[in-house]
């Protein structure tokens, strides 16, 4: 997809391109930072064509199979404000839509970074990482492996990883990218340990302080994946699927929040964690550059990123392997 041309016709960028997942919302912010436009330019056209395939799914005259998909903006269309009896105008769901792009893909990107980071200064996590996936799908592709279904992890393979998960879940409390969650207002007058928290006041969560409470987690500066496994049924495979990532049951950390407001994307973001990590792990090996030690000291931006940005070497597995 060139990246001058201007994504404003249908054919160009056409609404089927247009799904929410992360690599489609990173390629959709890359584009708008690429062409300098702003959000408005590049979303008002997508919104507009999602309202034609809206049309032609309420009227049965859907052009495609993809048609019958239910976009996050055709939600938005549908959607009337209850107060003020209006629907929203396309200036909020530019607004809506660019809060998509801003929590779908910073998030994801920065949470790799750091676990990645944490591969190559512990290598014995990514030994065993490896061992892991080597068990489940084999050896490494070869480089120039043509096939591409044979050279990715597929999803299902990813449930039959639980040191990956557990190396996710470790990522996501050591290195939240959030360290606070979105502000929050109380509806009611609340009392909570004896303060009394008034109705209207804006509260919010020390998410980062939660995760790494040593009330709670033993050694919380280490990273340990090891540790999820504690949450395991005996006589099960180890996996820590059991362990309350929506806090609906206890809450020892809550790298996207808990309860009615938690990040909605909770599931494909660990999904996509897990893909990522499992295929870049499968295909090359990651070590520190010489000299240049990894560095967890953190920077505030959108996110909580790595102020000194990840540099590693990375060399391809299928190299040094026979299949
Ligand atoms: C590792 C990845 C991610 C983390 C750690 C994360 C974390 C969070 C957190 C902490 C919140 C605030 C929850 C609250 O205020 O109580 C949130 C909200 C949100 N997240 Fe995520 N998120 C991630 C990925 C994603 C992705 C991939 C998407 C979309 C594709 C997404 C969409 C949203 C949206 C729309 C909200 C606002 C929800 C609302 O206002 O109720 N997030 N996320």
């Amino acid at each position: 997809m060139g990246v001058n041309a201007p994504f404003t016709t249908e054919s160009q960028f056409p609404p089927r391109k247009y799904c929410l997942n992360a690599p489609n919302l990173g390629l959709l912010r890359t584009t708008i930072n690429l062409l300098r436009q702003s959000q408005e330019d590049v979303l008002i056209p997508l919104i507009r064509s999602r309202r034609e395939v809206v049309k032609r799914r309420q009227q049965g005259k859907t052009e495609s199979d993809k048609e019958s998909v239910v976009a996050y903006v055709d939600t938005l269309l549908d959607l009337e404000l209850p107060d003020e009896k209006r629907k929203l105008n396309e200036k909020e769901m530019v607004s809506l839509c660019g809060e998509f792009l801003d929590a779908g893909t910073d998030t994801t990107s920065t949470a790799l970074q750091w676990i990645m980071a944490n591969l190559v200064k512990y290598p014995h996590v990514q030994t065993k990482l490896y061992e892991e996936i080597h068990g489940i799908v084999g050896p490494s592709p070869q480089l120039g492996e043509k096939n591409e279904s044979m050279v990715m992890i597929k999803e299902e393979d990813l449930q039959r990883m639980p040191y990956l998960k557990s190396v996710v879940l470790e990522g996501l409390r050591r290195h939240p990218p959030g360290h606070f969650v979105l502000p929050h207002t109380v509806t009611n007058d609340v009392e909570l340990d004896g303060y009394l928290v008034p109705k209207g006041a804006m509260i919010n969560f020390m998410v980062a302080d939660i995760g790494l409470d040593p009330k709670v987690w033993d050694e919380p500066m280490e990273f340990k994946p090891e540790r999820f496994f504690t949450n395991t049924i005996s006589g099960g495979n180890g996996a820590p699927d059991l362990f309350d990532i929506t806090g609906s049951r206890e809450i020892k950390m809550m790298p996207f929040g808990a309860g009615r407001r938690i990040c909605p994307a909770a599931g494909m973001a660990i999904l996509h964690l897990e893909f990522f990590l499992a295929n870049l792990v499968w295909n090359f090996e990651w070590t520190a550059v010489e000299g240049d030690a990894i560095d967890l000291s953190e920077k505030q931006e959108f996110t909580i990123v790595m102020k000194y940005p990840l540099r590693a070497h990375i060399s391809a597995r299928g190299l040094s392997q026979t299949q």
